[in-house]
């Protein structure tokens, strides 16, 4: 044996052993693979180090394309939380699927975001949720695309038809229509209360899982309140196939994959839409009163307002379904578990508890055994009942409100490209140990301030600053009061028609698109009040 049988053969000695066995593989094989896999190293390594002086730097990842993808899935808050701790003076980039988020977390640049909302895009959040989430065909999907950078004529369109959506939401859930809102909802919420918790489960010792039933109490007195009695005509698994829809949401909002990959949300989603589709193939019909809120056929006038609107804009039938189907998506996936946490925030503190109590007396309106009726206005605006609702948002949110960069942006010494992300996880705010000390810790009593005191009143706007469960600027949640007043009223007549026994240690559930769940459920007896 010499030395040169020691030697590693050349590159050159290789190939051409390989053209001589097949020359197929030699010719195309081999290259294409050696293409792609340089492509990937190159985007993984330009990655690892910065794609460009100019933008925020990208946090440090194993997977190329898919990048951040699955911490972010598994628990976006902790993944920003620890990566925040290694770039605690810069916002930083995520990689998923290929495309840039860029993560900042102060509520200076929060406001500016909001402030300019034709730069920093809110549609195409709603558009890939339409697309990706509803299935939504693909000639109404364009109608909620309003156009990064320039406009030309017919995306002028989708803008009206965005805007005047919005503007439905914003006249029909706030000022003078929450009242009325709130009434209606008040009735269709103590029957659904009513049925949720029978004489037979409410006798002290049976073990009763109370997220679960609180999530049908919400779901049905949301769905009774806005869309009338006639979508869930013939349709008893209509809260089965919402909840499936709903899970699968949690990646279906950004691909179509979570359906493909889960035929019974797929078909769940089917169900519902085609469910949709009976409820709006009806004749629009006039109103008649404009002061009058409700009716059999549509519901709540807003959500007559808002078919007459998509008629107007020539929306398919299904395009319709799917866009009235994501209305009933966002009115319930956020406010059922918030209504539990806001409750076993209350129930686990005996203090906390009859202190609330006491201020839900001082507010009952009217009451008797099947029914409670609350000042809900003043309940709701009580210091205490305020510390209580802003600490349970605060420890109970993981969103991010995510916005599109309509063009190439410069903020704070960072070049943003033109369709890359601005992400800004609420938890980054609302874990700010200067804003927030001992963060962690749930105290109601934060949030009571002294109105004299100048201090205090700079305080509590930098703490409101930094408080940003419901998003802002032309994207805020239109229904953040109906949220408010929802909550309050369901955790108020509980504690005043139940004593509870608590079993369990709640801890939430990481993986939400905003209010996270408990993990395993809230085990509770409970007993109605002598
Ligand atoms: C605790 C409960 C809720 C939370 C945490 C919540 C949160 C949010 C968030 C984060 C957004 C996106 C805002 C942005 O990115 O700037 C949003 C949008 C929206 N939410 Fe809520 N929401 C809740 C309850 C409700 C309820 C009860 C309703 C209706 C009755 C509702 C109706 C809407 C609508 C219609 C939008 C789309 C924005 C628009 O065009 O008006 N939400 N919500």
């Amino acid at each position: 044996m010499n030395a040169n049988d020691l030697s590693w053969p050349t590159m050159k000695d290789l190939y051409s052993q390989i053209n001589q066995q097949d020359p197929v593989l030699a010719t195309y094989i081999v290259p294409v693979t050696l293409l792609i896999a340089g492509y990937f190293i190159l985007q993984h390594v330009s990655g690892r180090k910065n794609d460009s002086v100019q933008e925020p730097p990208v946090a440090s990842y194993w997977i190329p394309y898919f990048g951040h993808l699955f911490g972010f899935l598994f628990d976006p808050g902790r993944l920003v939380r620890d990566l925040k701790k290694k770039y605690p003076d810069s916002p930083f980039t995520l990689i998923m699927m290929g495309h840039k988020f860029h993560i900042y977390n102060s509520s200076e640049v929060i406001a500016h975001v909001f402030s300019r909302s034709r730069e920093y895009l809110f549609h195409p959040i709603v558009a890939s949720m339409m697309e990706n989430g509803l299935a939504m065909p693909r000639s109404d999907q364009v109608k909620f695309e309003v156009p990064i950078a320039e406009y030309s004529s017919d995306q002028k369109e989708s803008r009206a038809f965005v805007e005047a959506n919005h503007t439905v939401f914003v006249k029909n859930l706030s000022g003078h229509s929450l009242t009325t809102t709130m009434r209606e909802y008040s009735k269709h919420f103590a029957k659904a209360l009513e049925e949720a918790f029978p004489e037979a489960i409410v006798d002290g010792n049976t073990s009763i899982n109370l997220h679960d039933k609180l999530e049908r109490v919400i779901f049905f007195a949301s769905l009774n309140t806005f869309f009338g009695k006639r979508l869930q005509a013939n349709y008893s698994e209509m809260f089965e196939d919402f909840r499936a829809l709903e899970k699968a949401l949690y990646v279906g909002v950004r691909s179509n994959l979570a359906f493909q990959l889960n035929p019974r949300a797929e078909k769940a989603r089917a169900r519902l839409l085609d469910h949709f589709d009976a409820w709006v193939d009806v004749e629009l019909g006039d109103w008649g009163d404009e002061d009058v809120a409700w009716n059999e056929k549509w519901g709540m006038r807003l959500n007559w307002e808002r078919e007459r609107l998509h008629r107007e804009h020539d929306f398919t039938r299904r395009g319709r379904s799917c866009s009235h189907a994501s209305f009933l998506y966002v009115m319930n996936t956020n406010s059922g578990p918030l209504t539990t946490w806001f409750l076993t925030n209350i129930l686990q503190s005996p203090t906390l508890l009859s202190h609330f109590q006491a201020e839900c007396q001082k507010h009952v309106l009217h009451s008797d055994k099947k029914n409670i009726g609350f000042d809900l206005p003043k309940l709701r605006a009580s210091p205490l009942v305020q510390g209580i609702w802003k600490e349970s948002l605060r420890l109970g949110s993981v969103n991010a409100v995510a916005r599109v960069l309509a063009k190439d942006i410069e903020l704070k010494g960072y070049l943003l490209k033109q369709g890359s992300v601005i992400l800004i996880p609420v938890q980054l705010l609302h874990y700010n140990t200067d804003v927030f000390p001992d963060p962690e810790r749930f105290d109601p009593q934060r949030w009571v301030f002294d109105e004299s005191n100048n201090d205090a009143a700079v305080k509590q706007k930098q703490m409101m600053a930094h408080l940003r469960p419901f998003g802002g600027g032309g994207g805020i949640c239109s229904g953040r009061f109906v949220a408010e007043e929802e909550v309050i009223l369901a955790a108020a007549t509980l504690v005043m028609k139940y004593d509870f026994v608590m079993q369990n240690k709640v801890e939430l559930h990481p993986m939400a698109l905003g209010i996270m769940s408990p993990k395993k459920g809230v085990w509770v007896k409970m007993q109605t009040k002598k």
